[in-house]
């Protein structure tokens, strides 16, 4: 089965293989605008991003599907203060299905630097001193002490949003065409 992922960023090909380990994927990593913000700031905007990047690199390669994975933040009903979101989507050229990860509140600081503008990777990097948490552990890992991880949590929105491909059987393993379950 061969997967198009639209980033570079090895954490967001990471869940990828990880979560679709079982199908022997193999994975290309595509460069692609997501056609939102770098700092998408609603569910819309990060669940479009997602959609852009899924479509996108399927477009660029001959893959059997498109992967796009978008972390944002929203203000979330019910939910105080600003939530780190993150959503997937996977399309086969025809049909999109789209699937949400874990969401968590992010510290009030960190809030207001993004509320001034600023995008939350550098904004975590400021705040630990280190250089690209955004491609490691991510602001997933580092909020919840290591109970989950960026790669972790963005690997749940890939299941759900590859899941029904596998429900509805449409998934076969490309090396020997038989029906993966
Ligand atoms: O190369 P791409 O695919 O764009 O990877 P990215 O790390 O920039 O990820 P996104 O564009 O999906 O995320 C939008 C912004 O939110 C930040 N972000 C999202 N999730 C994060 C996390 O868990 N930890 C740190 N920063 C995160 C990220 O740094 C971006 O500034
Ligand atoms: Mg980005």
């Amino acid at each position: 089965m061969d997967l198009a992922v639209g980033s570079t960023n090895p954490v967001k090909v990471d869940a990828v293989e990880r979560t679709l380990e079982r199908f022997e994927p193999a994975v290309t990593a595509v460069a692609v605008d997501s056609g939102v913000p770098e700092q998408p700031w609603s569910i819309e905007e990060t669940v479009t991003g997602a959609e852009t990047r899924a479509r996108r690199a399927l477009e660029a390669t001959d893959a059997d599907y498109g992967v796009g994975l978008e972390g944002g933040v929203a203000r979330l009903e019910g939910v105080p203060g600003l939530s780190l979101i993150m959503w997937a989507a996977v399309t086969d050229g025809e049909r999109l299905e789209r699937g949400g990860g874990p969401t968590l509140s992010l510290p009030d600081e960190v809030a207001a630097r993004l509320e001034a503008g600023a995008e939350l990777g550098p904004v975590m990097d400021d705040r630990l001193g280190t250089d690209g948490i955004a491609e490691a552990d991510g602001a997933a890992g580092v909020l919840t002490a290591g109970l989950t991880s960026r790669t972790q949590a963005l690997g749940e929105a890939v299941a759900c949003a590859f899941g029904p491909f596998v429900a509805a059987g449409d998934v076969t393993r490309t090396t020997d065409e038989s029906r993966c379950y």
